[in-house]
């Protein structure tokens, strides 16, 4: 098996930020600009979203925006959004990444904005995938049903305009950790993990080849833990199974956005 390859994909561009809440009112504002462009464009627009705490802030941010007036959004009705990992748990978990973003923007959108229920691809719950690998396997299906003609990179995925990734300090992102299988994963979309590092233990998760195939891949980094990671994969050329963080990469755009707390050992 071999890792894809990188030679098609965008090397990372870094910007860095006063502070947590810039950085996050900056992606959001982008978020926005992306999803009316290819909304406009394509007729649809599809945005990847994370977990983790800048991730979530990021939701917040667009659901003010989206509140205020004069503000441009896209037409909801188009727009789909997908997770890269989610946390096998039951369905009104708060640990859950999807209810962490329903809680932070998708409500607001399906009850006052006409986001259609059925545009929101929520990774299975625990109730509905007994183990990981059927997770993983289901959200393969909802993928692949979505198909754009010929697939991408000869995966069965949609047009991923964006796609959002947190990173963890131990150099996680999505579900791919260190020193995991699940990061040499090919010709598969998703995969899931049942050791996880960090709780809890079960998840599903987008492979890499998956997020290879995103037209933008943008990193939300925010916090002193984050600062030896971002370090290694930016500036070290650390292997991937040491830091994961460092395969992230879109096809045509990967941007690192620091806050200047993960920023400082940046050389
Ligand atoms: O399911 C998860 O645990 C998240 O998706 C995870 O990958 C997260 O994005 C990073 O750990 C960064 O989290 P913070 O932004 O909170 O540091």
């Amino acid at each position: 098996m071999t890792d894809s390859p990188q030679t098609t994909l965008a090397a990372p561009r870094t910007e860095i930020y006063a502070d947590k809440d810039q950085l996050v009112t900056v992606v959001a504002e982008r978020l926005l600009a992306v999803l009316v462009d290819a909304a406009r464009q394509h007729g649809d627009a599809h945005a990847v979203l994370t977990g983790g705490s800048a991730g979530i802030a990021v939701l917040s941010q667009v659901a003010e925006l989206v509140a205020k007036p004069g503000v441009e959004t896209p037409p909801w009705s188009k727009v789909h959004f997908w997770w890269g990992d989610e946390r096998l748990l039951p369905s009104d978990d708060p640990e859950r990444n999807a209810q962490q973003a329903h809680e932070a923007l998708l409500d607001h959108l399906l009850i006052q904005h006409g986001l259609p229920e059925e545009n929101v691809h929520r990774m299975a719950t625990s109730e509905e995938a007994e183990a990981p690998p059927i997770g993983a396997e289901m959200y393969a299906s909802e993928l692949a049903g979505h198909t754009v003609e010929g697939g991408r990179n000869g995966l069965a995925l949609p047009r991923f305009d964006v796609l959002l990734l947190g990173v963890g300090p131990d150099g996680h992102v999505a579900s791919l950790f260190p020193g995991k299988d699940s990061l040499h994963v090919t010709e598969q979309t998703t995969t899931s993990e049942d050791q996880s590092p960090k709780p809890p233990l079960q998840r599903i998760t987008l492979t890499f080849p998956a997020i290879h195939t995103a037209e933008r891949v943008w990193m939300v980094v925010a916090g002193a833990d984050k600062a030896e990671a971002a370090s290694k994969a930016l500036t070290q050329g650390t292997e991937l199974t040491e830091i994961p963080a460092v395969n992230a990469r879109g096809a045509r755009e990967t941007i690192w956005h620091l806050d200047q707390a993960a920023a400082t050992k940046l050389r």
